[in-house]
């Protein structure tokens, strides 16, 4: 059995499994820019992993790296224990990746239930031909995907918004109704973008919960980037820390803060 492979007890008491994706010297270029610079780290089952850094340090590209939109020039992303080819990013969600996005991207028009109905595309087979031919199947498949969303909606406590359409919801609700969409996924790693940038304290404790909820009561490993230091520290068993599109520290959210080279290019300015 290779490290990858082992379980392992964080400072709480979690039990943390094998790794799930594992992210080798990968390097990510936009024309003269490189925005990520021959990076490499895991992330394990079950874990919450954070991804942190100032602005422009190429956190969103990591992201979009995992999750399928970018396809790196150089490194290799392995998936439960495999190479993973360049996918789409459709690909990857049917893979059980799912995420939300920095800047809310949900269908402002429709009802918060009818957003969170598109996060089961990934889980539609049937199309508009089988339909018509085998009812059956295509019925059950909707009453499946009913019962997922209405689950996620139960979970996330927004029960008495399902009906109002999402472009009349305040900043905080909208960013849960983002949760609920790539929840109702059902995903196995879950992706979230700053998922507190905009949001007032009390949001922020909600959201909090939401996150840790997730992760102990559907055991979804979660990798997210968030500017909130306090948060970040709370939440997160391994913090991966970029600065200028390069790794300057990787570890629990102590070690990350006893590591100088944090300290100086980002926490050391910011806190204390
Ligand atoms: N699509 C793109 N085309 C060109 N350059 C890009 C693109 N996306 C990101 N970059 C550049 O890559 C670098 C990393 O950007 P990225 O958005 O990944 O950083 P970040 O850490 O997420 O920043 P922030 O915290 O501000 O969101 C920056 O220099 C940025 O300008």
């Amino acid at each position: 059995m290779n490290a990858q492979s082992q379980s392992f007890v964080t400072e709480d008491g979690r039990t943390i499994g094998p790794t799930v994706l594992d992210l080798r010297n990968i390097t990510l270029r936009f024309g003269g820019v490189e925005a990520i610079k021959d990076i490499s780290f895991d992330i394990r089952e079950g874990e919450i992993r954070a991804i942190i850094g100032p602005n422009g340090a190429g956190k969103s590209s990591m992201l979009n790296v995992i999750s399928g939109f970018y396809v790196p020039q150089e490194g290799e992303v392995w998936f439960r224990g495999k190479p993973r080819p360049a996918m789409k990013p459709y690909e990857v969600a049917q893979q059980g990746i799912a995420r939300t996005f920095q800047n809310i991207a949900l269908f402002e028009g429709m009802s918060v239930l009818d957003n969170v109905m598109t996060g089961r595309l990934a889980h539609m087979k049937t199309n508009i031909l089988t339909q018509a031919l085998w009812w059956g199947a295509a019925a059950r498949e909707e009453e499946e995907n009913r019962a997922a969303v209405e689950r996620v909606i139960d979970f996330l406590e927004i029960q008495a918004i399902r009906k109002t359409p999402v472009g009349r919801l305040p900043y905080g609700l909208k960013k849960r109704v983002e949760l609920a969409r790539a929840l109702a996924a059902e995903p196995s790693l879950l992706l979230l973008d700053e998922p507190m940038a905009g949001m007032n304290v009390e949001e922020k404790e909600d959201m909090s919960r939401f996150i840790l909820d997730v992760n102990d009561e559907f055991g979804t490993t979660i990798a997210l980037i968030e500017h909130d230091m306090g948060v970040v520290m709370d939440l997160s068993d391994r913090v991966v820390v970029m600065d200028y599109g390069r790794k300057i520290g990787d570890g629990t959210p102590d070690e990350v803060r006893g590591n100088q080279d944090v300290i100086d290019a980002y926490l050391g300015v910011a806190h204390d």
